[in-house]
């Protein structure tokens, strides 16, 4: 679907990656990105810095894609090593290069219900996607629970449920009777970060979960030291009440990716006055 939009689209998307450190998942992800990236025909440039990189350097490198007009989207891999402040990073990327949607420009846009003048975080944008397709018709007057009040996932899934014209609980660790709140809900999004959290008897009969939890937890099943990974939702039990559900791994992570690159498509579009092809 995104091929056909980039060849439609006449454009070469530009996408800059900066990675800073040799965290392994993150390396892991980053190239997922660049390879996707390659795979759709863009221009994909991957920056690579030492872990001991300053503050200063990573901001001047924001600056320099900025002002290239070859680069259309700008993506700092999360985290970042400690002494860099995440925050300044990511408000130092031009907004309308900003695909991850992090920035505040962006965050506002969404919020005050101006979707189509911002970038959306690219989790949230692809769980409502999935949302949408399983669902089948207007998201209006459903119940959504987003369990979880990240900046990056909940808060804005909880927005973009909302201009659907959901009505939308966002619950967290200091929520009461999470259960009862779930067993209520048609849409259920899962990104709290704790294992398994969201059993199968939490599940309204036929309702749409997502399942946006990555955990890593010990599996000495597969060998001494392994580990699997698995999500927020009891997936085995919840299947046998959603009527449609996502699997981790291989459900709302490949998305993301997905999403990143619809992204930067929309942004170079943006970029060169053509109205962005609509997911
Ligand atoms: N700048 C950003 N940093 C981070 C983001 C982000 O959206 N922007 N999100 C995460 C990491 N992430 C993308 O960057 C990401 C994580 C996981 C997956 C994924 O496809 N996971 C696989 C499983 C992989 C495994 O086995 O470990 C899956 O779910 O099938 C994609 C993207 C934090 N940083």
């Amino acid at each position: 679907m995104i091929k056909q939009a980039v060849v439609a689209s006449g454009l070469k998307p530009g996408l800059a990656v900066v990675l800073v450190g040799e965290d392994p998942a993150s390396q892991v992800y980053v190239g997922a990105k660049g390879r996707k990236a390659e795979e759709l025909g863009f221009h994909s440039v991957q920056h690579t810095l030492s872990a001991a990189t300053s503050e200063a350097d990573v901001l001047a490198l924001v600056r320099a894609l900025n002002a290239d007009p070859a680069i259309h989207g700008i993506l700092v891999q999360l985290p970042l090593p400690g002494h860099i402040n995440a925050a300044a990073v990511l408000e130092t990327i031009d907004p309308a290069k900003d695909v991850d949607g992090f920035h505040p420009i962006n965050v506002g846009r969404l919020a005050i219900g101006e979707p189509e003048r911002a970038l959306i975080s690219c989790t949230p944008a692809g769980c409502l996607l999935l949302i949408k397709r399983a669902v089948g018709r207007p998201l209006a007057g459903l119940d959504a629970l987003v369990i979880g009040r990240s900046n990056i996932v909940g808060k804005p899934m909880a927005q973009l449920l909302l201009q659907e014209s959901c009505t939308v609980t966002i619950a967290h660790s200091k929520s009461r009777d999470l259960a009862a709140l779930a067993r209520r809900a048609d849409i259920l999004v899962a990104a709290v970060g704790r294992p398994e959290m969201v059993r199968g008897d939490w599940v309204k009969e036929g309702a749409v979960v997502i399942d946006v939890g990555m955990n890593r937890i010990p599996a000495p099943e597969r060998g001494a030291g392994k580990t699997r990974l698995v999500g927020d939702v009891a997936y085995t039990e919840a299947s046998l009440r959603a009527s449609a559900i996502t699997p981790v791994p291989g459900g709302v992570g490949p998305m993301t990716i997905a999403m990143l690159m619809a992204n930067t498509l929309t942004a170079a579009c943006r970029a060169a006055g053509i109205q962005p092809p609509h997911f």
